[in-house]
């Protein structure tokens, strides 16, 4: 199995090549030549696997460059870490049924993938012997899954930019909260999206991003969107029997990482209905499915803070494959967009989109309202990002199809929210408990490239 980039410029490369690369060299991002293809049989005799064990024969699938025992070994070291035996747990209320991705270490979605990246990139490290400086942007979760998954590995430093005060109180603490020495949290005064900019101007320098090993942990890396794949497979086999087998996920999107997820397991075969792509004020995504507007705006901060992202990375491997990987369409795309701040698409581009995908967005009051009432109804707390997508879910997906909606937190992630939606205190985790009063580490900068630059150099030990 080979990679290769959406713009076109690299000879493709192995997988574990890819996980180093990050961005391709080119600027653009990495996908496989080739997607396995899951048969109905196949899926049939997955339903009694563990999750790990369902994660090793999808990964596999990816991967030929680490020998299955070790692919194994690394799979269960990092879901060991979760909470919950099952992993992601699927439960159902008020008929639709809720994935429950946050029992990892940092109680969010993103310890799925971070928890197994950290384990894959100590493992490449040790075999090349080589060291890698990580620089990432988080708007709240992917910070502090990403800290937890590499904390005290050898031959990692970790660089992660926040947007300062646009965090919930409790996604700022879990980042900086840890103060090893290799651990770096930067508060950018700026948006999610001037944090993303930074790190790939980085990525896009080589010169830089040889000299200082640079690594990357947003879901532009493909191992991110590798490991999330598993979950629609697992949902799915817990949600269908033999004979029901249509289900459609909802989504709540920001860098759109998650929801490619989705997308690549339907494209090995898995029988998604409908993608439905949930977002909050910062909706250019849904602007864009629906009426074909894919037009900046400026960044909105909502009380569903990790969906507070206009210019979503992965985007552009969708894109690939809506050009029918048509790498200078991509490239002429981008352009586009740098030039007049939108890209434009067909009428039968937009039919594509809405055969792939269905989206709403969802704004805060009708977020905390559907917190509210999902708690009053079935005693179950929805995060606020959870809330985005299961109002979306019940408000476009058709009841007599399975409605899978991903709970990307744990809702005590987000306390004030949820307290408002709820009048009640949200119960807290050990973990978020044990946050308050330890000492932090924080670098605040302006949403500067040489600024941000400096301070690397710096700082790497
Ligand atoms: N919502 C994310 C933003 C970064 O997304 P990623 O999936 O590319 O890491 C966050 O919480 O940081």
């Amino acid at each position: 199995m080979h990679y290769i980039s959406t713009r076109g410029g690299i000879q493709p490369i192995a997988f574990k090549d890819a996980v180093m690369m990050g961005l391709a060299t080119d600027g653009g991002l990495l996908l496989p030549e080739a997607y396995p293809q899951v048969s109905r049989q196949q899926l049939e005799e997955w339903r009694s696997l563990s999750y790990q064990e369902l994660a090793f024969h999808i990964i596999s699938g990816f991967v030929d460059d680490i020998p299955p025992a070790d692919l194994k070994d690394l799979i269960n070291r990092s879901y060991a870490t979760f909470s919950h035996p099952e992993i992601t747990p699927v439960v159902k209320h008020d008929g639709v049924y809720i994935l429950e991705l946050f029992h990892g270490v940092t109680l969010a979605f993103k310890d799925v993938a971070l928890q197994f990246l950290g384990n894959l990139f100590e493992y490449i490290l040790a075999e090349r012997n080589e060291q890698l400086n990580i620089i990432g942007a988080t708007s709240g979760d992917t910070g502090s899954a990403a800290i937890h998954g590499v904390r005290g590995k050898k031959g990692i430093n970790i660089f992660i930019l926040h947007p300062h005060g646009k965090t919930s109180p409790v996604q700022a603490l879990q980042m900086t909260t840890v103060t090893d020495a290799n651990v770096h949290n930067i508060a950018v005064s700026g948006t999610f999206d001037d944090c993303q900019d930074i790190v790939k101007a980085l990525f896009n320098d080589l010169e830089f991003k040889k000299k200082y090993s640079l690594g990357a942990v947003n879901s532009i890396n493909w191992a991110r969107v590798l490991a999330q794949v598993v979950y629609y497979f697992y949902a799915w086999l817990r949600v269908t029997d033999e004979d029901e087998r249509k289900v459609s996920f909802s989504v709540p999107t920001g860098n759109f990482g998650d929801i490619f997820a989705g997308y690549v397991a339907k494209k090995m075969g898995l029988p998604i209905d409908k993608l439905l792509l949930a977002t909050n004020e910062n909706n250019i995504l849904t602007r864009f499915v629906n009426d074909g507007d894919y037009s900046l705006s400026d960044v909105v901060s909502t009380a569903s803070p990790s969906m507070d992202i206009q210019l979503a990375s992965n985007f552009e491997r969708y894109l690939f494959y809506l050009y029918n990987q048509d790498s200078a369409r991509v490239r002429g795309a981008f352009t586009q967009l740098k030039e007049q701040g939108r890209i434009t698409f067909s009428s039968e581009e937009m039919a594509r989109v809405q055969a792939d995908f269905a989206s709403a967005s969802v704004d805060q009051a009708q977020t905390l309202e559907t917190i509210g009432s999902f708690n009053r109804e079935t005693g179950y707390i929805l995060d606020p990002h959870t809330a985005v997508g299961v109002r979306a879910a019940l408000d476009l997906l058709p009841a007599d199809i399975a409605r899978v909606c991903l709970a990307t937190a744990h809702p005590a992630k987000f306390g004030e929210a949820v307290e408002k939606a709820t009048s009640a205190a949200t119960p807290i985790p050990p973990g978020i408990a044990a946050l308050h009063g330890k000492p932090t580490r924080c670098d605040l900068m302006d949403a500067d490239l040489e600024q941000v630059k400096d301070f690397f150099i710096k700082h790497i030990v």
